[in-house]
């Protein structure tokens, strides 16, 4: 045997297969996608994502309370308007009586050391439920979607987020958005997270499901972006960079693997992030329960290899099991 294909010494004990790992997954690497809703006092589970639910703004302290003892770092917030009135520019995205600005105001007086995101979309807000302004023929509207996506990130940073993501794929929203950061003093204040390549996945199901934002008619395969199109994907994280974009994100996470190694060579500079979508999570639920895999072990090895492909941050619903299995 040639002496050099002798591998297995290098990683014969479990500390020295640790040292395989150039990155290992850490408490400030997970971001927690959390539900808002407009009843304060709701606590709702979404039966297609177990184990996850929506809640009101009063039951924040007892949602969250026990993650941020356990070393929750950040979150990502979604609205979830039950009682409003939906319209075509998405009027109560940025209401100040909103599930979003209410919770940011909260989460920031009651856990002062947690980072808070807000995912910046129009669909959960739209009479139409998709994530931008619409011509009178059901196109989208470009121009005064950005601009509208910029006015509601705004309003959330005004509140208090650390960062808005827009979700949306309108073009042009990152240099809108990064322009009114800037106009109103917030530029340095306020992170931008992209999601740069989001892609058109059937995995979004069980959160559509949840948030309530499924389009009336038509997809959104128009504005996401087609599950083939990796130099699309490429010319978004390009063009989102040269945006302002602080951070860029990838999602879906796992079958795009390939995608998020291409962002973090064309956004070496910045901080990636992936997203481990709601389809994602309920897969990987699902497996376990068919006896297919242990659950705890197919979520690290999922989460492993978003970090492998070159993530620094994981938007993952798996981020309070995570805060366990990381203490023991
Ligand atoms: N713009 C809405 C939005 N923001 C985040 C997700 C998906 C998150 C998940 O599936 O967990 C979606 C769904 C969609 O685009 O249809
Ligand atoms: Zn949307
Ligand atoms: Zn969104």
């Amino acid at each position: 045997m040639e002496i050099s294909s002798v591998l297995q010494g290098g990683y014969q004990h479990p500390l020295s297969r640790s040292w395989q790992a150039k990155r290992t997954l850490t408490k400030s690497m997970l971001m927690y996608p959390i539900f808002i809703t407009d009843d304060p006092d709701a606590h709702v589970e979404i039966p297609s994502l177990p184990g996850q639910a929506r809640w009101g703004v009063n039951k924040i302290e007892e949602f969250l309370g026990p993650l941020v003892k356990k070393g929750l770092k950040s979150v990502i917030l979604f609205g979830v308007p039950l009682k409003c009135e939906k319209d075509g520019k998405g009027t109560p995205a940025d209401d100040p009586s909103g599930p979003v600005i209410l919770a940011v105001k909260k989460i920031r007086e009651l856990f002062p050391s947690v980072y808070i995101a807000c995912d910046v979309c129009l669909c959960e807000y739209t009479s139409h439920g998709h994530c931008g302004i619409l011509h009178a023929d059901g196109t989208i509207n470009s121009v005064p979607s950005a601009a509208r996506i910029a006015e509601v990130a705004l309003s959330y940073a005004q509140a208090g987020a650390h960062c808005v993501a827009p979700s949306d794929m309108m073009d042009g929203r990152i240099k809108a958005i990064k322009t009114a950061l800037i106009g109103a003093g917030l530029g340095n204040k306020c992170t931008l997270m992209s999601y740069s390549a989001k892609f058109a996945s059937s995995l979004y199901g069980p959160f559509r499901d949840a948030a309530g934002s499924a389009p009336s008619f038509g997809d959104r395969k128009c504005y996401q972006l087609p599950p083939t199109a990796k130099g699309l994907a490429r010319r978004a994280i390009q063009r989102d960079v040269n945006e302002g974009a602080d951070i860029i994100m990838v999602k879906p996470a796992l079958p795009y693997l390939d995608i998020i190694a291409d962002a973090a060579q064309i956004a070496s500079d910045h901080p990636l992030a992936c997203y481990q979508v709601s389809g994602e999570y309920a897969m990987v639920v699902a497996g376990a329960r068919a006896g297919v895999y242990d659950l705890r072990t197919m979520a690290f090895e999922t989460v492993e290899s978003m970090i492998r492909a070159g993530c620094t941050l994981i938007l993952t619903y798996f981020t309070p099991q995570f805060l366990d299995w990381l203490d023991e």
